[in-house]
């Protein structure tokens, strides 16, 4: 076992994602069974007695790689050495809400978070988001922590990611570890675009074995909506399928195969996408560092689906530019 533990801050460790997420991490689910683990909680005074309360739990579950718990509300402290941050910590919708409307409410927790990871996290830190609206709360993040190399800082769409893979392989009457090549574009939103048309289920163009019709009408909308239908049956947004993918995203991010998977990175201007922008692309981890997968071919379809979640993405820059959330 590597004598040197992982430090992994959980933000918003006191809520239901957090609580979801970090006995799995514990256990070494994310960073795999040779990782020892320190996990730092940050949490607001109001959050921070249902933190406590995860951590006497933590205690009880004696997981050997756990290295220790260090409860903070003061995210100098918690981000202090921090390899892995998990941006969890900010408000869910509630029925009836787009994500988007929570960015006034949200975006301000992110710079000083941002800040505080580039003044005292590791010269490794990974950042994933998984507050949301996502993919923004990245930007406003990683905007204050120029010294840390943009390409650090992710957003999770892998929630959106698996929702589609899960979708087409029942739809195919295929087995998930049969489906390869799915992608999901632009912003964590209603405006993502869910994308087969490079995807392979044992094999073949997914397209020739699933309708094309619905993969391009309701697959594309259903996945796009799955967060609000979650919210709408269970009475609560999502928390053990988003502690998984941010659990996942990481996980493949450090010890990553190469595969293709989706995440939300700070554009480099990949696919005509803005630079700068925080958007979702197929990706796959080489080396421990994200990829953005080069030259799939793009149709008028795609062009477009892309270009209207992107276009969103720009609009939400612009937003919380207007709110001085840029710094
Ligand atoms: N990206 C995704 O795929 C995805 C999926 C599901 C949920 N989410 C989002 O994740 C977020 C958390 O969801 P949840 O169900 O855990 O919510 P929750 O309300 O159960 O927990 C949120 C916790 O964050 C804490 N918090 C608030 N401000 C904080 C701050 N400045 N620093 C540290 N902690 C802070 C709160 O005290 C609370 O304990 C929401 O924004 C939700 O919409 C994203
Ligand atoms: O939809 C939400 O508000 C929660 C989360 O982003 C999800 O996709 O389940």
């Amino acid at each position: 076992m590597t004598a040197i533990p992982t430090t992994v801050t959980i933000t918003g460790a006191g809520g239901q994602i957090g609580y979801a997420a970090m006995f799995r991490i514990a256990s070494g689910a994310m960073l795999g069974a040779d990782r020892p683990v320190r996990l730092r909680l940050l949490e607001i005074p109001q959050g921070m007695r249902g933190a406590e309360g995860a951590a006497l739990e933590l205690a009880d579950c004696a997981f050997p790689l756990l290295a220790g718990v260090e409860l903070s509300d003061d995210p100098a402290v918690a981000f202090d050495g921090a390899n892995v941050a998990l941006l969890v910590g900010s408000r869910p919708r509630t029925a009836g809400m787009e994500r988007g409307e929570l960015l006034a409410a949200n975006g301000a927790i992110f710079g000083p978070q941002g800040r505080a990871i580039g003044e005292h996290a590791a010269a490794d830190v990974r950042v994933a988001v998984v507050g949301n609206p996502a993919n923004t709360n990245a930007l406003i993040a990683q905007q204050h922590a120029p010294d840390v190399p943009a390409e650090r800082f992710t957003a999770l769409t892998r929630l959106d990611h698996n929702r589609a893979v899960g979708l087409l392989a029942a739809e195919a009457g295929a087995r998930v570890e049969e489906i390869a090549g799915v992608a999901i574009w632009g912003n964590h939103s209603a405006t993502q675009y869910p994308d087969v048309s490079h995807a392979t289920i044992a094999g073949r163009a997914a397209l020739e074995v699933v309708d094309p019709a619905w993969a391009r009408g309701a697959f594309v909308e259903r996945v796009a909506q799955r967060g609000a239908e979650i919210i709408e049956v269970r009475g609560g947004s999502s928390v053990a399928s988003a502690a998984n993918a941010a659990i996942e995203h990481v996980r493949d991010w450090v010890r990553g195969d190469g595969a293709v998977t989706s995440a939300a990175l700070v554009s480099r201007g990949e696919y005509g996408v803005p630079e700068g922008l925080v958007s979702s692309f197929p990706v796959r981890s080489v080396n421990g560092a994200w990829e953005v997968v080069e030259g799939l071919g793009i149709d008028t379809f795609s062009r477009g689906r892309i270009d209207a979640s992107v276009a969103e993405l720009a609009a939400e820059r612009e937003a919380v530019r207007e709110l001085g959330l840029l710094g």
